[in-house]
């Protein structure tokens, strides 16, 4: 496996080692060795998440606040999706900063994100199968997120904003410069 950091410390993208022959291909989705030796931190995640979008699609940005904060490793199995994190680290010299990676079912790019950021991805296929882990149990109570098109953000989506589905929660995130990071 071939892992590389990203601009935002903490961050990081997996390009598994992929096995193909006559009858497909195999690879290992995870390995928690080789995961923690190449990232440096010990990790336990406790939770698989799987979501089916169609195109057009924006889920985010989103994050569950402490004592529940996520770090996340995420993949998509079927199509592309763009996928964006965000450093809310107040101490990070990146606090506000984004990475966006292609996620697809052909590159087989996964991306971990520690806890203190927050995600989102858009969908650029028909549809996109996403799957991904977490490191701390969904607590609704604890989920939040910034709106996606937040001006301070300024994330490029790659996409028209008038063909984007969101749900109505998304539709009415906070605004980065309302948000007091809690991490
Ligand atoms: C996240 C989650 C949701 N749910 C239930 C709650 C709702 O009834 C339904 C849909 O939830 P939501 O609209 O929050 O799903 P997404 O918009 O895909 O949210 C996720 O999308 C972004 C990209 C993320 O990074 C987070 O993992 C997560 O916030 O699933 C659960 O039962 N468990 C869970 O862990």
């Amino acid at each position: 496996m071939t892992v590389k950091e990203t601009a935002l410390k903490g961050c990081f993208t997996i390009q598994p080692n992929v096995f193909e022959d006559k009858r497909g291909y195999f690879f290992e989705s995870f390995n928690q060795g080789k995961f923690e030796e190449h990232i440096g931190i010990k990790i336990d995640f406790v939770q698989d998440n799987e979501s089916k979008s169609q195109k057009g699609v924006l889920r985010g940005l989103h994050f569950q606040i402490p004592p529940y904060a996520q770090a996340k490793l995420v993949r998509v199995v079927q199509g592309e999706v763009l996928d964006v994190a965000v450093d809310l680290r107040k101490d990070s010299p990146t606090f506000g900063k984004h990475q966006s990676v292609l996620l697809t079912a052909k590159n087989k790019t996964q991306f971990f994100m520690p806890r203190g950021f927050a995600h989102g991805f858009l969908v650029l296929s028909d549809t996109a199968i996403f799957s991904y882990k977490i490191d701390n149990v969904y607590a609704p109570d604890h989920d939040t997120g910034i709106i996606w098109n937040d001006k301070d953000l300024n994330i490029d989506w790659q996409f028209e904003k008038e063909k984007l589905i969101l749900s109505e929660k998304d539709k009415n995130l906070q605004s980065f410069k309302n948000f007091k990071s809690p991490f």
